[in-house]
């Protein structure tokens, strides 16, 4: 668990952050968002002491991260950032091996993370292992970069703008990998994010940041259908919250009985799939697979706040 608590960073008198404070639990993602100049980086590098707060606290696991010198601290938190930052003289396994060596990890013990890592993020060891980063494609790139932070399988995982840099298909590809993979391992995660989209489907909680404060920090629901500031509103944007609210939902949970013509859509595919679906096809509901129909008429109640209120 992360707490947060009153954590300010001054530059000359002039403030990034303003004694912002909350909580994250073990295993969940936190989104941070706001307009730029916001204070998200600064928040974010506050809790891995690349830059030092003027006032406050962070506490892991209940450790005050003063407790140990910036250096050591930065070894147990993963750290991932736009455009990857991988060393380019080094290999793509000497670039995922460079905390586990700093932690003195055996050669051996190092080989079978590094090919275990790029098995988990789709890479072919043989084939990526010893290849140079200029020799890998910008996706790859950045899966590499993600298993570099993920290397000495720290509890906890700073991105900023992780994805920024990707294509559209493979931006959503990297989210699906990380989710799972995140998942899979226990991660904490704290995402720094332009995209509400992202904020929406990948947080379990947002934090939504204006001028160096916080202005709301909810469950996603909570952030779509109740806006704290008319700041927020703004950044959810007014045309795309019936879409992000339908992102919340998978299929399968408002499957009803009954049939419907054409070919099914996944189970887990979201609510906003399963509308995009149906405007695209012509058809009035669509199967989903496993079983259960998905209509309009529900994919309309699903998509404005008094519904999900009502769940
Ligand atoms: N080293 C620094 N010295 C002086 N001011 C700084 C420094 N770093 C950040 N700032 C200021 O602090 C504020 C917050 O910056 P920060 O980079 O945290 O915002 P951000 O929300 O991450 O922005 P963006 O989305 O554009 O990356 C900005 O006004 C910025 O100019």
């Amino acid at each position: 668990m992360i707490e947060i608590r009153n954590l300010t960073k001054r530059y000359d008198g002039a403030v990034a952050v303003e004694d912002v404070s909350f909580t994250v639990e073990s295993g969940q993602i936190a989104a941070l968002v706001g307009t730029s100049g916001s204070g998200k980086t600064t928040l974010l590098r506050m809790i891995n002491r690349l830059v030092e707060p003027t006032s406050g606290q962070v506490l892991i696991d209940g450790e005050d991260s003063h407790s140990l010198p910036g250096y050591l601290l930065r070894r147990r938190i993963g750290y991932a950032i736009q455009g990857h930052g991988l060393f380019p003289h080094r290999t793509v396994a000497q670039n995922i091996a460079t905390v586990p060596r700093l932690l003195g990890w055996s050669a051996d013990q190092i080989r079978d993370r590094v090919d275990e890592l790029l098995n988990l993020f789709q890479l072919d060891p043989d084939a990526f292992r010893d290849r140079m980063p200029h020799e890998l494609s910008g996706g790859q790139q950045q899966r590499v970069g993600v298993a570099r932070a993920l290397a000495a399988k720290p509890d906890l995982l700073l991105m900023d703008e992780p994805f920024g840099a990707l294509d559209p298909v493979i931006r959503a590809k990297a989210q699906d990998d990380l989710r799972h993979i995140q998942r899979q391992l226990g991660t904490t995660l704290i995402l720094v994010t332009h995209d509400m989209e992202e904020a929406v489907t990948l947080g379990d909680r947002i934090a939504v940041m204006d001028k160096g404060r916080l202005v709301q920090y909810g469950p996603p629901s909570e952030i779509l259908t109740a806006p704290a500031t008319p700041f927020v509103r703004d950044l959810i944007g007014m045309r795309e919250r019936p879409f992000h609210l339908l992102s919340l939902t998978p299929a399968h949970a408002i499957a009803t009985e009954g049939e419907a013509p054409g070919a099914p859509i996944a189970r887990d595919a979201s609510l906003r799939e399963a509308l995009a679906e149906c405007l695209w096809s012509g058809r009035s509901a669509v199967p989903v697979e496993g079983g259960g129909i998905v209509t309009l008429a529900a994919l309309q109640a699903h998509a404005a706040p008094t519904a999900r209120a009502a769940e």
